[in-house]
């Protein structure tokens, strides 16, 4: 599909203003997916219990089946209550959305990346909207969050009747740091969870070996409990008003994905990111990040 799309699908990504204006068939992820044997993390007991249903989360403590481990999430319920929600929405939507790929709009305060030529730069980059920064304070009272300099903060939006998604993939890992943090601001959502199976030159991955782990990498290997098949699928809950933060393992090892069937209301998330160690102060690569730094402690 290379004809230029005023939805702001390009190449492969497609929402369903495309699919219907061009007849785009494509493979469904999400029935493809639920032929696998399949689990849904409990934030409550950190495990993985068979199934596919989200809601199946909600019946801690009293799960059925054999769990198993699954390491790098951490998800906190109510990490945003509901007059906060509410005042999030009306402040973020007093600010203009950009239409983005699949379906999905956004709205993006960070330097200009590009990642196949691994350069950074300012851009018109000023810092954030000063209606967020009480979530950003929030974040840095969360004990797994110590030391996040957040510098970028995309908000998302999704929407059913846009068929809006994000296909598998793994967040840069040349310049974004190992902890992947979202607030999921409304609309309960889901995200999928598969392995990884592409080569490590994609998505900078070669670059995960050369900086140090931030998250102190755990011994607990969950022995006790039956270990996860290859080919498997996990299924993170995503509710309003949660935090949710990916590192380590699932960071690096999993693709992540958000399937347009667990969209089923108007969704809006703010996606934080930090640098990798040597674009932080001492790191290697401090002088090409140092006036980003400084921008980002800016709210406007
Ligand atoms: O919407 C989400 O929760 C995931 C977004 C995401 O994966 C990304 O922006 O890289
Ligand atoms: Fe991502």
């Amino acid at each position: 599909m290379e004809t230029v799309r005023a939805c702001g699908c390009k190449g492969i990504r497609t929402c369903l203003i495309c699919e219907h204006e061009y007849n785009i068939i494509k493979p469904n992820t999400y029935k493809e997916l639920q032929k696998l044997p399949s689990y849904v993390y409990c934030p409550e007991c950190d495990k993985a219990w068979p199934g596919w249903d989200i809601n199946l989360y909600k019946q801690h403590p009293n799960h059925i089946g054999s769990p198993i481990a699954y390491s790098g999430v951490y998800i906190q319920q109510n990490f945003v209550d509901e007059r906060e929600t509410k005042l999030l929405i009306k402040d973020l939507d007093s600010l203009p959305w950009d239409i983005s790929q699949s379906g999905r709009r956004k709205q993006n305060y960070g330097p200009k990346c590009n990642f196949k030529k691994r350069k950074l730069c300012l851009g018109n980059f000023n810092g954030f909207p000063i209606n967020t920064e009480f979530v950003q304070k929030k974040l840095s009272q969360v004990p797994l969050l110590q030391g996040f300099r957040t510098i970028e903060q995309c908000s998302l939006e999704y929407t059913p009747e846009r068929g809006a998604s994000i296909d598998p993939h793994i967040d840069d890992c040349w310049i974004w740091g190992e902890r992947i943090v979202t607030v999921n601001v409304i609309g309960d959502s889901v995200l999928t969870m598969t392995r990884y199976q592409g080569s490590n030159t994609r998505y900078n991955l070669d670059c995960v070996s050369t900086y140090p782990p931030v998250v102190p990498q755990s011994d607990y290997s969950g022995d006790d409990l039956e270990k996860a098949p290859e080919d498997v699928v996990i299924r993170l809950p995503m509710p309003a008003g949660s935090l949710m933060v990916l590192y380590g393992d699932a960071r690096y090892n999993w693709d992540h994905a958000v399937l347009r069937e667990d969209v089923t209301s108007r969704r809006v998330c703010i996606a934080y990111r930090e640098f990798t160690p040597p674009y932080l102060p001492l790191g290697q690569y401090s002088n090409k990040s140092e006036e980003i730094l400084k921008k980002a402690q800016n709210f406007w």
